[in-house]
C-alpha cells in the first residue's frame, strides 16, 4: 500500500478527490487501452479482493486478444512482483491515499515507465485514460515527474526489502538468516519454464537437462508450441516440484496414492514410474483438469474425487505422496500474487489442514510403506515442524541423503528433509521453495 503522507515534490499535484481544472484525457483513447484495463483489472482483483491472479485471469473477458491478455498478465505480474519499490517511488508525489482505481492507474504507468521500458508518452496517455475522470490530472501529473525522476529514485532503493511483504521477510530472516535476502532477489524476475520428461522423451532443442532430470527452458517459453506437447512427452512443474516424487522411489505395480493430486504432475511422475496410482484430488475443476493432463500425457491413474482427509481407500497402500495444500509462498517467483494474497495468518491455518491430511494419509498407509509428505511452502510451521507430529502418528522418518539428489547437496537438511529454496541454483534461474520429508509406517 502507498503510505499517505504530504507530498515533498509534489508540485503540480491536484489533491485527490477534486476534479483537475484540465484532465487531458484525450477524446479518443489511447492504443492500448484494452490491455491496460485488463491489467488493472487483475492488480484489482488480487491487491482489492485477494483472488489469485490466475482465477482472475480466467475471469478477464472472453473477447479479450490474446496478445493482449498476455501483455496485461506481463503487467500485472511486474506490478505485483515490484509493488513496494512502485509505491516508494510514487508516494513523495502523493499528498495522500488516492482510492483503489485511481492508485492501480499510477502502479501501471509507473511500472512501465520504469521497469517494462514503455515508451513515456503512451505509459502517461494510457495510465490517463485508465485513471477515473477526478484524478486524470493527479495521474498525468505525478506520472510526468516518475518519468524524469523516478529512475534515479528506483536505483537508490533497497528492492529485495520493499518488494518481500513485512511479515515474510521477518519470517524468512528467522529461518534462514541472511539468505532472506537472495531469497527476495530471487522473486526480482520471471521464473524458466521447467518440464518434466516422460520416460525416454528426448529434450526439445535449447534445453538445459538439470542435474535432477527437469528440463529447463527460458523464461517465457511457449509450452503448447514445444515439440511433442501434443504427443505427451513432458509436463510443466518446477525442478523442485519434481523431487518429492522422485525421493519416494516409486516401484513398477506399487500401489500408490496421491493425496492432493491435481493438476497431476507428480501423479503423472509416479504412474510415468509404472505404479498403480490412485490420484486424490477434492476439487471438481481441478479434477478434470487432471483427468485432461493424464489423457494428453497418455498415463493411467484411477482418480477419485474425494477429500483426502476424511477419504477412506478399499485397502492399504504400499506408498503414499501428499503434496498437502499450502500457502504456497515457495513459488512466488512464478506466482507474484502470493505475496499480496497471503497473511502471517493464514500459515497457522494451513498447517492444521496438513496436519489433519497427515494424520490420514498415515492411516492409509500398509505398515512399512513409504510416505513423503511435501509443501512448496518456505514456512517452517508448514514443513519442519510437522517431523513431530509425525512421530506421534506411528510415522518413523526416513532422512533422505545427499546422494539422493545429484547436483543439489544443498536442498537436503541435516536432519535429512528436503528443504529447495528460490535462492538454490542461482546462476540456472533458481527454483521454487519446497519442503519435503520421507517416512514408513511403523
Ligand atoms: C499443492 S496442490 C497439489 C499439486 C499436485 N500434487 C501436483 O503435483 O500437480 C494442492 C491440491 O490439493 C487439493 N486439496 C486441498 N485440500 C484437499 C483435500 N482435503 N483433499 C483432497 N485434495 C485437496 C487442492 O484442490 C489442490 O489441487
Amino acid at each position: 500500500m502507498m503510505r499517505a503522507r504530504l507530498a515533498r515534490r509534489g508540485a503540480g499535484c491536484h489533491e485527490a478527490g477534486r476534479p483537475p481544472p484540465d484532465p487531458q484525457r484525450p477524446l479518443t483513447p489511447p492504443p492500448g487501452l484494452p490491455t491496460r484495463k485488463a491489467a488493472r483489472d487483475l492488480i484489482a482483483a488480487t491487491l482489492d479482493d485477494r483472488r489469485p491472479l490466475e482465477e482472475a485471469l480466467e475471469a478477464l473477458p472472453r473477447r479479450l486478444d490474446p496478445r493482449d491478455r498476455a501483455a496485461a498478465h506481463r503487467i500485472a505480474a511486474m506490478v505485483l512482483r515490484r509493488l513496494g519499490s512502485i509505491d516508494e517511488v510514487l508516494s513523495p508525489y502523493l499528498r495522500k491515499e488516492p482510492p483503489p482505481p485511481a492508485r492501480h492507474a499510477l502502479q501501471i504507468g509507473a511500472a512501465e515507465l520504469l521497469l517494462l521500458e514503455t515508451p513515456p508518452h503512451a505509459a502517461v496517455a494510457t495510465a490517463v485514460a485508465l485513471a477515473p475522470r477526478a484524478f486524470a490530472g493527479l495521474v498525468n501529473a505525478v506520472l510526468r515527474k516518475v518519468a524524469t525522476e523516478g529512475p534515479a529514485a528506483l536505483e537508490g532503493l533497497d528492492a529485495p526489502r520493499l518488494d518481500t511483504p513485512a511479515w515474510l521477510w521477518t519470517a524468512w530472516h528467522a529461518a534462514y538468516g541472511p539468505a532472506v535476502r537472495a531469497i527476495a532477489e530471487a522473486h526480482r524476475g520471471p521464473a524458466p519454464l521447467d518440464l518434466t520428461p516422460a520416460p525416454g522423451a528426448e529434450p526439445p532443442a535449447g534445453a538445459e537437462v538439470l542435474p535432477t532430470g527437469s528440463w529447463r527452458l527460458a523464461a517465457g517459453t511457449r509450452v503448447t508450441d514445444l515439440p511433442g506437447f501434443a504427443e505427451g512427452r513432458f509436463w510443466v512443474q518446477d525442478a523442485a516440484a519434481a523431487l518429492p516424487a522422485l525421493l519416494l522411489k516409486p516401484r513398477a505395480g506399487e500401489r500408490i496414492a496421491d493425496l492432493c493430486a491435481a493438476p497431476g504432475g507428480k501423479t503423472a511422475q509416479l504412474a510415468a514410474a509404472g505404479a498403480e496410482v490412485t490420484a486424490v484430488e477434492r476439487d471438481a475443476g481441478r479434477v478434470a483438469r487432471l483427468a485432461e493432463n493424464l489423457a494428453r500425457l497418455r498415463l493411467p491413474a484411477t482418480v477419485v474425487q474425494a477429500d483426502a482427509a476424511t477419504w477412506t481407500p478399499p485397502a492399504p497402500f504400499d506408498a503414499i505422496l501428499l503434496d498437502a495444500p499450502c500457502t504456497a509462498t515457495g513459488t512466488i517467483r512464478r506466482h507474484p500474487d502470493v505475496a499480496h494474497t497471503k497473511r502471517a495468518r493464514d500459515v497457522q491455518g494451513a498447517a492444521e489442514a496438513q496436519a489433519r491430511l497427515l494424520g490420514a494419509a498415515a492411516k492409509m498407509l500398509a505398515p512399512g510403506g513409504r510416505l513423503v509428505f511435501a509443501t512448496c511452502s518456505l514456512q517452517p510451521e508448514e514443513g519442519e515442524a510437522h517431523l513431530a507430529r509425525a512421530a506421534g502418528l506411528g510415522l518413523v522418518h526416513d532422512p533422505f541423503t545427499a546422494a539422493e539428489l545429484p547436483g543439489l547437496p544443498e536442498a537436503i537438511t541435516p536432519a535429512g528433509c528436503l528443504r529447495t529454496r528460490p535462492d538454490f541454483w542461482p546462476e540456472r534461474g533458481g527454483m521454487d521453495g519446497f519442503f519435503a520429508a520421507r517416512f514408513r509406517r511403523a
